[in-house]
């Protein structure tokens, strides 16, 4: 059912114009609209490998691939044009020296304009990748169920979306621009070889059959080595963002040497890799580039044309032709070489993102992005619960919840007490979908809640939690988030918005307080809101909740977080916004608990007693300290 708001006076202060229609509009269309990866349409179910990243761009890559094919004939006269000047020069034939600098300076400037559009394409397919990816990793996380978060850190998540992608785009740069280049250079040159002598050319490629079994060997090693440097990154960052984001904790207990010592030991674990595959590297390109290729194919060339050129049968300037394509053969084969080992680290790199990119995601109910834009359903919002058992992901042997059976009446108050670990929060995790029972229905109107479009879902339900987070921006973006979705299903913009936004905020107690700030409605909270006290925190997150306009409020009573006033502005706040709605609170306070209409006990995740809090009235006062309950 949607409130009418009171029209208040916008503040002078607010000239505020968010389209949140085109907002999402653009955050939808911008993959394709750029004509990206498709991220993860809907019914696609391919498998995501690097193949199919590449094969999304192409295009690009043929273009890039067409310009390197014209550019080769360009660079591969150059050698041939040196050859020939020398040969010129050693028989003093002026003219034809003359002639052929003019061609090389052509050729040359040719290839410069080409090299220009080689690099331009290939590393604007690279850019594409990674924004594609990027966008494609991140909207994959957003569809993962809250189980997931909880075995997986925030650390090494933003580890694979940050340092595993830019390491794989960068390497894919190796391989995009060098690679496809390589190979090209390398068939046109031994083409050449062969038509040049054919001897001399079977000679250099004796050392292939050796340099394809150490590619092998280093190829298997590296990759697995790869794979361990990319986990071992993330762990670090795991650390330091779990350090970084709590640092007021690690300050208080100065704990700095022992949160340093703990981060470095990550990082050496890092370095310790890296350090093996320094070593290992060395040993592949002593053996494979500088001894195989440019010591002994080299010596093999020169002393088997040589001995051709004393028996007569070449002459000196196809010799020396031979010897500067050799040269150009070798810089390009180790090219090569790097290109291989970095498609190999980008295959390690990338395990983790196609790991998660491929991730089925247990997330129950339907999913992000299905079923949105429908007008929520008008209901009157009844809770129950139908022998409900559960067990949470992460610890999956321990069941958490027995058999809970109960009904929380729409437009009623339903108080969940018990001791700590009872199970009450699980309840309210439940009602909001957050994980599936393993047993039995949680029921929102006769609506499994799994079963409920997730938007519908949650526009029906609220959360105000002890633990109140706020996104780092201004208070105005904080309270709109509780209505982004209805303010985009309805077109509103920044000044219709506006009065719900502040009618929101006179309702959870905080307007007056928003009033005195400098930036009004526009003042930045910080990062996690840390620019605000506790209470004020609190009540913008009350805001939030009023402005979703929920038919069911979840509240995690505040125990003694807050000093009597902030305290108070908090109960007087919730205390409006629980009015007309159903109301599930998970509280310990005695005052909250007898103006409920309905009260459920938990014990050891089972429920222990129910009924209206009269009948509980004596019960309650023997039992307030075990059950944590205060005046
Ligand atoms: N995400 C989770 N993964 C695994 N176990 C969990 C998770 N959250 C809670 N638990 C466990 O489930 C049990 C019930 O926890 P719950 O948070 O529901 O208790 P509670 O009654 O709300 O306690 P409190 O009053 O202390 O908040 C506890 O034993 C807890 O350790």
């Amino acid at each position: 059912m949607q409130k009418t708001f009171r029209q208040p006076e916008i503040p002078s202060f607010i000239m505020l114009e968010k389209p949140l229609l085109e907002e999402r509009r653009a955050s939808e269309g911008g993959a394709s609209a750029s004509g990206g990866i498709d991220r993860d349409a809907p019914g696609d179910c391919r498998p995501w490998t690097i193949r199919r990243v590449v094969l999304q761009e192409s295009k690009l890559l043929l273009v890039g691939c067409t310009v390197l094919l014209v550019r080769m004939p360009f660079s591969i006269a150059m050698p041939y044009l040196q050859a020939r000047v020398l040969a010129k020069l050693a028989v003093k034939d002026a003219h034809e020296v003359w002639l052929t600098v003019k061609i090389m300076a052509v050729a040359g400037s040719v290839d410069a304009v080409l090299d220009f559009w080689c690099v331009y394409l290939f590393s604007l397919t690279k850019s594409r990748l990674v924004k594609s990816l990027r966008l494609a990793l991140f909207d994959k996380l957003l569809r993962q169920e809250i189980g997931f978060f909880d075995v997986t850190s925030s650390g090494e998540l933003s580890s694979r979306l940050t340092t595993d992608i830019a390491t794989l785009a960068n390497d894919m740069t190796w391989v995009f621009r060098f690679s496809i280049e390589a190979v090209a250079r390398i068939l046109g040159v031994g083409l050449t070889l062969f038509h040049t002598d054919w001897r001399l050319a079977l000679v250099t490629c004796t050392s292939i059959p050796l340099i394809a079994a150490g590619n092998r060997v280093y190829g298997v090693w590296l990759r697995e080595n790869a794979v361990k440097v990319q986990d071992s990154l993330a762990v670090a960052n795991a650390v330091a963002q779990e350090v970084l984001s709590c640092f007021r904790v690690v300050y208080s207990f100065a704990n700095e040497r022992f949160e340093s010592s703990r981060y470095r030991r990550e990082v050496e674990k890092n370095f310790a890799l890296n350090k093996r595959q320094a070593a290992i590297d060395g040993v592949y390109y002593m053996l494979v580039s500088t001894f195989l290729m440019n010591t002994v194919v080299r010596l093999l060339v020169i002393g088997y044309g040589a001995h051709l050129y004393f028996g007569s049968a070449m002459d000196f300037e196809k010799l020396s032709r031979f010897v500067f394509f050799v040269d150009m053969l070798q810089s390009w084969t180790n090219m090569l070489f790097d290109s291989f080992s970095n498609l190999v680290k980008s295959g390690g790199a990338s395990a983790k993102v196609f790991e998660i990119l491929n991730r089925e995601g247990g997330r129950g109910g339907r999913g992000w992005g299905e079923g949105e834009g429908a007008e929520p359903m008008a209901a009157p919002g009844h809770v129950s619960f139908e022998n409900v058992s559960f067990s949470y992901p992460a610890r999956p042997g321990e069941a958490v919840l027995r058999g809970v059976t109960f009904q929380a009446e729409a437009g009623k108050t339903l108080a969940i007490i018990g001791r700590s670990g009872s199970g009450k929060s699980t309840i309210v995790n439940l009602i909001e979908n957050f994980y599936q029972p393993d047993v039995g229905r949680v029921l929102l109107d006769g609506k499994s809640v799994a079963a409920l479009g997730h938007e519908e879902l949650h526009s029906a339900v609220a959360i105000v939690n002890q633990d109140t987070v706020l996104f780092s921006g201004s208070i105005y973006d904080n309270i709109v988030y509780g209505a982004r979705n209805e303010a985009v299903r309805r077109g509103w913009r920044g000044k219709e918005l506006m009065p719900r936004v502040v009618e929101a905020a006179r309702v959870a107690n905080i307007h007056d307080f928003i009033s005195t700030l400098p930036g009004g409605y526009e003042e930045e909270v910080g990062e996690r809101g840390v620019q605000l006290s506790g209470g004020q925190r609190q009540r913008i997150a009350i805001a939030r909740a009023v402005l979703a306009d929920p038919r069911v409020l979840l509240l995690d009573e505040a125990t003694s977080s807050l000093d009597h006033e902030s305290e108070k502005a908090v109960k007087e706040a919730l205390d409006r916004v629980m009015d007309g709605k159903t109301v599930v609170v998970v509280a310990h306070r005695l005052s909250t608990i007898m103006n409920a209409n309905s009260i459920l006990v938990m014990r050891d995740g089972e429920i222990a007693d129910q009924g209206p809090p009269e009948r509980m009235q004596e019960w309650l006062k023997t039992a307030a300290t075990d059950m944590e309950i205060v005046d």
